[in-house]
């Protein structure tokens, strides 16, 4: 007799997480939400980026942060968690952010020296922002009239503006101790980020393994939250 059963037919689900600073916290979500990854996924050392779950029946890649947006929209994996930065900036339709998890708190704020220098040229509506959040960026100086050109980085963005490379820059605040240290403050806030959920559409609406997992996100958020 042949089984039909949808772990069968799909194989293994793929859960993508990021291997920076939410993974601490997403790990016992994921757990509450009884996806366990195998001992390996914890060890440092190990050079793996596919891992299994305790279950045997799904696989979780360990990818960087923007690229486990990337994965689930081109469906290459159909559910992963990744900061509202990040979906905001790809814009991709095919995914769907049904739970806001609650982890990974924090803000994407204009910051500029504490003494601004005006690295504006041109003309006044015009100048130059350094930040990973390219897209973000320039519709919110679009928005004010201003037209922004982006310089991407992918890091240390705090070094932009002392080193004559940008004015301003548009990166994520937490804590703020990261711009005081580097003679920046901070000006306007974008958006407040938190990490969600995020399942490839497709795959909701073909696989019902992919509607179950959100529920159990969705239970396990709760529960965190009681
Ligand atoms: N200071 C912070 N406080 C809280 N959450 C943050 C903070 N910085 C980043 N995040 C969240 O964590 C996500 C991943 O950030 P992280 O710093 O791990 O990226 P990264 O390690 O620089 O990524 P990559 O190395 O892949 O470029 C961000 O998209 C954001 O949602
Ligand atoms: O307001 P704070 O609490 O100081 O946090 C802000 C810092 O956190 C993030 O960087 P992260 O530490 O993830 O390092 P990164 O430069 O590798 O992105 C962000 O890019 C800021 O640099």
């Amino acid at each position: 007799m042949t089984d039909t059963s949808p772990s069968d037919s799909h194989g293994p689900l793929i859960f993508a997480v990021p291997k920076g600073r939410i993974l601490d916290e997403a790990v016992p979500l994921m757990e509450r939400a009884g996806l366990v990854p195998e001992a390996a996924f914890h060890d440092k050392a190990d050079r793996s980026l596919s891992f299994a779950d305790q279950s045997g029946t799904m696989r979780i890649f360990r990818v960087r942060a923007f690229d486990v947006a990337t994965f689930v929209a081109f469906g290459a994996a159909q559910a992963g968690i990744v900061g509202s930065d990040v979906i905001e900036e790809f814009d991709y339709s095919e995914l769907y952010a049904p739970v806001d998890l609650g982890i990974g708190a924090c803000r994407l704020s204009v910051a500029e020296p504490v003494e601004p220098v005006d690295y504006r040229y041109g003309n006044a509506s015009h100048l130059r922002v350094a930040t990973k959040y390219p897209r973000i960026t320039s519709r919110h100086f679009e928005r004010q009239g201003i037209q922004a050109e982006c310089i991407k980085l992918n890091g240390a963005m705090e070094l932009a503006p002392s080193s004559g490379l940008a004015g301003r820059i548009v990166d994520l605040v937490s804590t703020g101790q990261t711009l005081k240290s580097n003679g920046l403050v901070e000006k306007d806030v974008i958006m407040q980020v938190t990490s969600r959920l995020i399942v490839n559409r497709a795959a909701l609406k073909t696989d019902p393994r992919v509607a179950a997992l959100v529920e159990r996100f969705r239970a396990a958020t709760d529960r965190k939250a009681a």
